[in-house]
């Protein structure tokens, strides 16, 4: 299977402190991914390595096998949605969608762009700074599809957008990448939203990787189990305990698993929701859910 993104033991230090350290992951070609992690977790930085804007300062990251950084063919295969989706303010949508066809000589389908800014009824001759939150994530998202890119990395591109918008949003990235083929990497922090979108899952936090995988298998290996109070004792079916909550007599715990489960536990499935929070949470502290955007 190709290999869209692929890191290895990868590090950004900005100063003393690591901004991302030991990454190793792989993207396989043609996915949906989810970046998810915490505040300050490294996921702007994994991104900004991957776009080339950032250098490493160990280890390697490959875009289709080749380092972005310094490396101008590569850079041509790579849509970037930043954080904020930054666009010139000034520019019409009609500006922005000329100037891209002169910056991307190779490769541009400036129709594509402006067949969708008119399906979404985006005035393509005022100036984009003066378009809601809504309507400019459409117009980066548009100008980054133009580009007719192999790897799409986007930012946080839904955080200020409404629940409509941000529906309709990550419905036109679906459909558009379900069309082109294209691999995304998305970082977000709203797990609902992720968990509609999303066929692959990376997970971060204090600057290194905690959980890498497709999503239908991480949900699959994973459960809840209630029983007796638990003391650590090993539990068959169990490979490990991510996270514990107890109460005198009974026990909480999500597992991950590799086959049937004692019967003496009642065994729960659990949603991608679920497994993201329990690998963040500190082994027996509770995750507060509301800083996840997600109801407690
Ligand atoms: N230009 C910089 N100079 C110094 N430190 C930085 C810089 N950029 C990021 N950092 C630090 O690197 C770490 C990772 O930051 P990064 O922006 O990658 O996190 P993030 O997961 O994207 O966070 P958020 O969810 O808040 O956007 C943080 O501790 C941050 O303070």
């Amino acid at each position: 299977m190709d290999t869209a993104l692929e890191t290895d033991q990868l590090g950004k230090r900005y100063g003393d402190t690591w901004a991302l350290r030991d990454c190793s992951l792989h993207l396989p070609a043609g996915r949906v991914a989810a970046l998810v992690g915490p505040n300050g977790a490294g996921k702007s930085t994994l991104l900004h390595l991957a776009v080339g804007l950032l250098r490493p300062d160990a280890g390697t990251v490959r875009v289709a096998g080749v380092p972005p950084y310094d490396n101008t063919d590569v850079l041509s295969e790579i849509g970037f949605v930043a954080q904020e989706t930054p666009l010139y303010p000034d520019f019409t949508a009609e500006e922005l969608v000329t100037m891209g066809a002169r910056l991307n000589r190779r490769r541009w389908d400036g129709t594509l762009a402006r067949t969708r800014l008119a399906q979404l009824g985006i005035p393509p001759d005022k100036p984009v700074g003066k378009l809601s939150g809504g309507q400019r994530a459409q117009v980066a998202l548009a100008l980054a599809l133009a580009k007719r890119p192999r790897l799409l990395l986007l930012d946080e591109p839904v955080a200020s957008l409404d629940p409509l918008a941000r529906r309709e949003f990550l419905q036109a990235l679906m459909g558009s990448v379900a069309e082109s083929g294209t691999t995304v990497l998305l970082s977000s922090h709203l797990l609902a939203d992720l968990e509609r979108v999303c066929d692959y899952l990376i997970v971060l936090h204090a600057a290194q990787v905690k959980l890498v995988g497709p999503v239908e298998d991480l949900v699959a290996e994973h459960r809840q189990l209630v029983g007796p109070r638990h003391h650590g004792e090993p539990i068959r079916g169990v490979t490990e305990v991510v996270r514990a909550s107890h109460t005198d007599r009974q026990s909480t715990l999500l597992v991950r698993t590799d086959g049937p489960v004692d019967p003496a536990w009642t065994v729960h499935e659990v949603t991608l929701e679920d497994v993201i929070l329990a690998h963040l949470a500190d082994g027996e502290t509770q995750t507060s859910n509301e800083a996840w955007g997600v109801p407690a």
